[in-house]
C-alpha cells in the first residue's frame, strides 16, 4: 500500500510537512482518543494589562500593554515566515540532531526515530546572551537577525519584569530569581506548522508542559490549545492582535510549590495556511536547580521524631523475611493492604525497580487492623500522620543508595472521581539499582481538589529533603538527558508533566520517550502515568499508558480491516 509508510521514511529536509504532501501519511496519525476537536471551545485565557501588572497566579494568561511595538512583533513573525520559505538547502544547512548545536533545523522531534511525526517545522536557537549567540543564526533572510534580535531584546524584558512580579506575588520579593535568570540561557522555538490536509487526525505538536519558568509564545495565527484540568478538555487560546501569551513551565511550579501550575498545551493543524509561533524559554542557567522556595514550603506540623519512626518502621517492614511480607502480596487492588513489585501484576512488559506495601489508610479505624502487624511499630507510627491529613511526598533515587521514600496520596473527597474520603499510604521501596534509576515521570495528581486548606497539598518534610543530594537535575545534566535520550521533554506524545513537590528540587527530568519500550533506558523507579487515569492507576491497566496506546492501535486498526 502506498501509504504505508514509517516514520524513517520522513527525515528532515523530506518530511511531508516540509513537501506539502497531500495526505498525512500513516505515521503522523494520531491514536484517534486523542485526535483534536476541529471545533474546540475557546479557552478561558486571563488577561494580564502590563500596565496594571497585579499578583494574579495563573498558570497561563496573555499580556498586553507589554510596550513591545507591533512593528517588532511583526517583523519577528515575517521573517520567520520567510526563513521557512527559502530553499530546502537553506534551511538545511542548520540541520541537527545535536541540542547543543547553538542554532538547530529539524522537523521531527528526535530526528529519525520518532513513532509518531508531527507536522511542524521548527528552527531553535539560542538567544541569550543575544551578541554572543546572533553571529550564528541565520543570515538569510536578510533582515532574520535583526527582526528576531529586536523581538528577543524586547521580549525578555518582559518575561524578566513578569518573573519579578510573580516572585513578589509570592511573597519572595522581586529580584529572588530574575538575577539567576539573568544569567540563565534562553531558547528562542521558531515553530512552523505547514498547512495539513487532514488536520483532524495529525498534530503539530504533542501534549507537554514547558521546562521553563516562563514560556512566552507570539502566534501568527490560532493553533495553541492547552488542557483544562478542570475536566479534562482542550481548549483553544484565542489569538489577541498584538497579545503575548505567558504559559507558567514545570520550574516556576516547582519555585512557587504548586502555587503556580506549568500548563499542558499542545499544537493543532489547519488546512488553509501555514501558523508560525515564537515560543521563547525562559529559565536559568545551565547548571543551576531549580528549588522550591523555602519560604512556600508550609511546616506540616509533624514532628521529625514522628516522621523518622513511620520511615524506620517501613524500612523494617521491607527487610522482613520474605514469608512475612508475602502474605500482603496479591495483584487484587482492592485488598485493604497489598505488597507487590510490579504495577500491574503480570502484565508488565518493563519491569521497574521496586517493591511498595500499599494501604488503605483512612478513616484509620476501618483499615488498621489489616495493616500488617509486623513489625508491631508500623500500626502506630502511622496514626499522628493519618490524623493530620497531610500530604507530603518524598521520593528518592541516586545511585547506589538504599532509600525509603513515603508518599501519602490523598483522595479526600476527590471532587473529579466523587471519592468518599480515603487515604493511601505508600511505602515504595526503592532497592539499591545498579544503575542510576530515577522516578518516571508522573504527577501527583492525588493532591488536588482537596477540600483542606490547599497550602497544605505540597507539602513536604523539609527534614528529608536534605537526603536529597541526587535528586533533581541541573540544567547541564537535563541537556545531557536531553542529548542521550532525544530530548525527552517533547519526544513522546504522551510527555505529560509531573509534579513530585518534594524536598525543594525538581526531580522531573526523565525521558519519557514515544516508543520508550523498544528503547534501552535506564531501569524506572516508577512507569510513566498518566494524570486523568490517576484513579485507575493500579487497576484496570492504566499503570502502562503505551500499553493503552497500543490497544487503542489495535481497536483502531480492527476498525479498518
Ligand atoms: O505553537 C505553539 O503555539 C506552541 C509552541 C510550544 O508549545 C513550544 O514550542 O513549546
Ligand atoms: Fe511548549
Amino acid at each position: 500500500m502506498e501509504k504505508e509508510e514509517s516514520s524513517s521514511s520522513f527525515s528532515t529536509g523530506k518530511s511531508a510537512q516540509e513537501g506539502a504532501l497531500p495526505y498525512v501519511p500513516d505515521c503522523y496519525v494520531i491514536p484517534s482518543s486523542h485526535r483534536p476537536d476541529m471545533a474546540p471551545e475557546a479557552a478561558y485565557v486571563p488577561i494580564i494589562d502590563f500596565g496594571r501588572l497585579n499578583e494574579g497566579r495563573e498558570q497561563r494568561s496573555m499580556i498586553v500593554n507589554h510596550g513591545i511595538c507591533q512593528s517588532i512583533l511583526g517583523g519577528a513573525l515575517s521573517t520567520a515566515f520567510d526563513f521557512f520559505k527559502l530553499p530546502s538547502e537553506e534551511k538545511m544547512k542548520f540541520m541537527s540532531g545535536d541540542v547543543h548545536r547553538p542554532v538547530r533545523y529539524s522537523t521531527s522531534l528526535k530526528d529519525g526515530i520518532d513513532e509518531i511525526q508531527f507536522w511542524r517545522v521548527i528552527l531553535k536557537h539560542y538567544a541569550h546572551p543575544l551578541d554572543h549567540w546572533i553571529d550564528f543564526w541565520p543570515k538569510n533572510p536578510p533582515n532574520y537577525r535583526e527582526n528576531m534580535g529586536k523581538y528577543c531584546t524586547e521580549e525578555r524584558k518582559l518575561a524578566l519584569e513578569l518573573m519579578s512580579a510573580i516572585t513578589e506575588s509570592l511573597g519572595l520579593g522581586p529580584k529572588y530569581v530574575v538575577n539567576k535568570m539573568d544569567e540563565g540561557m534562553q531558547v528562542m522555538a521558531v515553530n512552523c506548522y505547514p498547512p495539513c490536509p487532514q488536520p483532524d487526525i495529525s498534530l503539530g505538536l504533542p501534549p507537554h508542559s514547558d521546562y521553563t519558568c516562563l514560556t512566552i509564545v507570539l502566534q501568527s495565527s490560532p493553533g495553541l490549545e492547552i488542557l483544562d484540568t478542570e475536566d479534562g478538555s482542550w481548549k483553544m487560546v484565542p489569538k489577541m492582535q498584538s497579545a503575548l501569551q505567558v504559559h507558567v513551565g514545570d520550574h516556576l511550579e516547582v519555585l512557587s510549590n504548586g502555587r503556580y501550575k506549568s500548563i499542558v498545551h499542545r499544537a493543532i493543524l489547519n488546512r488553509g495556511s501555514t501558523r508560525i509561533s515564537l515560543a521563547r524559554l525562559h529559565s536559568l542557567g545551565m547548571d543551576e536547580k531549580m528549588e522550591t522556595a523555602k519560604e512556600l514550603v508550609v511546616n506540616h506540623g509533624i514532628w521529625q521524631t514522628v516522621m523518622g519512626e513511620v520511615l524506620y518502621s517501613a524500612m523494617e517492614f521491607f527487610n522482613l523475611p520474605s514469608e512475612e511480607k508475602l502474605k500482603f502480596m496479591s495483584s487484587d487492588v482492592h485488598k485493604p493492604a497489598r505488597y507487590g513489585t510490579r504495577l500491574r501484576d503480570g502484565a508488565d512488559k518493563i519491569e521497574f525497580w521496586r517493591v511498595f506495601l500499599k494501604h488503605y489508610a483512612s478513616p484509620l479505624e476501618d483499615w488498621i487492623g489489616s495493616w500488617p502487624k509486623n513489625p508491631p511499630k508500623h500500626r502506630c507510627a502511622q496514626v499522628p500522620v493519618q490524623r493530620r491529613h497531610t500530604i507530603f511526598c518524598q521520593i528518592p533515587v541516586s545511585e547506589g543508595t538504599m532509600t525509603f521514600p513515603l508518599t501519602y496520596f490523598s483522595f479526600y473527597h476527590h471532587k473529579r472521581y466523587q471519592t468518599k474520603s480515603a487515604y493511601l499510604g505508600w511505602f515504595g521501596h526503592f532497592l539499591k539499582s545498579p544503575k542510576n534509576c530515577r522516578l518516571a515521570p508522573h504527577s501527583s495528581h492525588f493532591c488536588q481538589d482537596l477540600e483542606e486548606d490547599a497550602s497544605l497539598s505540597y507539602q513536604v518534610p523539609n527534614e528529608f529533603s536534605t537526603q536529597q543530594s541526587n535528586v533533581g537535575v541541573t540544567s547541564q545534566e537535563q541537556s545531557a538527558v536531553n542529548t542521550n535520550l532525544n530530548q525527552y521533554r517533547t519526544s513522546g506524545y504522551y510527555n505529560v508533566p509531573i509534579y513530585p513537590t518534594q524536598g525543594g528540587v525538581h526531580n522531573i527530568y526523565q525521558p519519557f520517550p514515544y516508543n520508550w519500550q523498544q528503547q534501552p533506558l535506564p531501569p524506572y523507579a516508577l512507569q510513566p502515568h498518566y494524570p486523568s487515569h490517576s484513579m485507575t492507576y493500579e487497576g484496570s491497566g492504566s499503570g502502562s499508558f503505551q500499553h493503552l496506546l497500543h490497544q487503542q492501535r489495535n481497536e483502531d486498526n480492527n476498525g479498518c480491516d
